[in-house]
């Protein structure tokens, strides 16, 4: 997905002397590429001029430290050689660099077990796919999420409204989406992770940064509409119910049509509620925005 991280080297970070790679430790002549010690990497790049040709970098170290200048003392004939001073200890931070934390170790296996299950549970990624049955009615449920029926939807029931607290809550709907497509479409170009290996891209009507899976539209959008219609609408029990299952399995339905991540969709539900927050907070009205609603005075 992305390209490998160098060193200041210019090698890949995981090889031999970068970060996390084995062998290195503070103090050592590849550690000292790191946190700007000068006699460090002076140390380093010596020792690699000096090796024979052919040899590996991690053998020339091993034999170079315990070459006598290393071992201080212990070789009489060598006078000219003066005894080096030990390099000065690394700050901490850089020790930290080199040592995998807590946190990176949990979002790796995050990451690992997030594939794993998206693979597992995408049983209607194609027609020959174990669900592969089910794949018209998940690409029905995909249809009740996307942003064309719901933008379009909403305005032409703006337009039909002859309410004005009809219409105050349809401008804030049609706002909401917008604010969703555009926030979403930020998120994705700016996290750039490629959907699913497994994933046909056959959906209907996208942009461009539709490639990228992180978060899943349909699921901010599920999330977003569904806290919307809940807050706004007097609806019976039933129907409550109802929005609220059909934002599940909508998010459900993502990830067994291969076009997500189980993250991209749980991050996608708590983006849409999120939204929801944001323009609750900014909520439109005659009062604070007059010149929308007087679109309508003439009428
Ligand atoms: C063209 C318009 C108005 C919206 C695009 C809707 C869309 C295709 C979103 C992608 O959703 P996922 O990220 O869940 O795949």
């Amino acid at each position: 997905m992305s390209s490998p991280r160098r060193s200041v080297d210019g090698r890949p970070a995981g090889s031999g002397a970068g970060a996390g790679g084995g062998g290195s430790h503070p103090g050592s002549p590849a550690h000292g590429s790191h946190g700007g010690s000068g006699g460090s990497k002076f140390e380093f790049q010596s020792l690699l001029s000096n090796r024979s040709p052919g040899a590996e970098p991690s053998s020339a170290w091993l034999r170079a430290s315990e070459s006598p200048l290393h071992r201080r003392g212990s070789f009489p004939l060598a006078p000219a050689a003066a005894p080096q001073p030990p390099p000065p200890p690394l700050p901490e931070e850089d020790c930290m660099k080199l040592n995998p934390s807590f946190l990176g170790i949990a979002l790796r296996s995050l990451l690992a077990i997030d594939l794993w299950m998206s693979k597992r549970l995408g049983v209607c990624a194609g027609e020959k796919s174990s669900w592969g049955s089910a794949r018209p009615l998940m690409k029905l449920l995909e249809i009740s999420g996307h942003g064309v029926p719901w933008l379009a939807g909403t305005a032409y029931c703006l337009y039909r409204s002859d309410s004005w607290a009809g219409r105050e809550v349809l401008v804030n709907l049609l706002f909401a989406l917008l604010l969703d497509l555009v926030l979403v479409a930020l998120l994705k170009g700016l996290v750039r992770r490629r959907r699913p290996s497994h994933n046909q891209m056959d959906m209907f009507f996208t942009f461009s940064v539709d490639k990228y899976s992180f978060p899943s539209g349909h699921a901010t959008r599920a999330a977003l509409v569904s806290r919307f219609i809940l807050h706004h609408l007097v609806l019976a029990i039933p129907l409550r119910v109802l929005i609220v299952l059909w934002a599940f399995i909508l998010g459900l339905s993502r990830v067994m049509l291969g076009r997500h991540n189980v993250t991209d969709v749980a991050f996608g539900f708590f983006f849409g509620y999120i939204q929801y927050s944001i323009v609750d907070y900014f909520w439109l009205s005659p009062f604070n925005i007059p010149a929308v609603f007087a679109l309508w005075s003439h009428k």
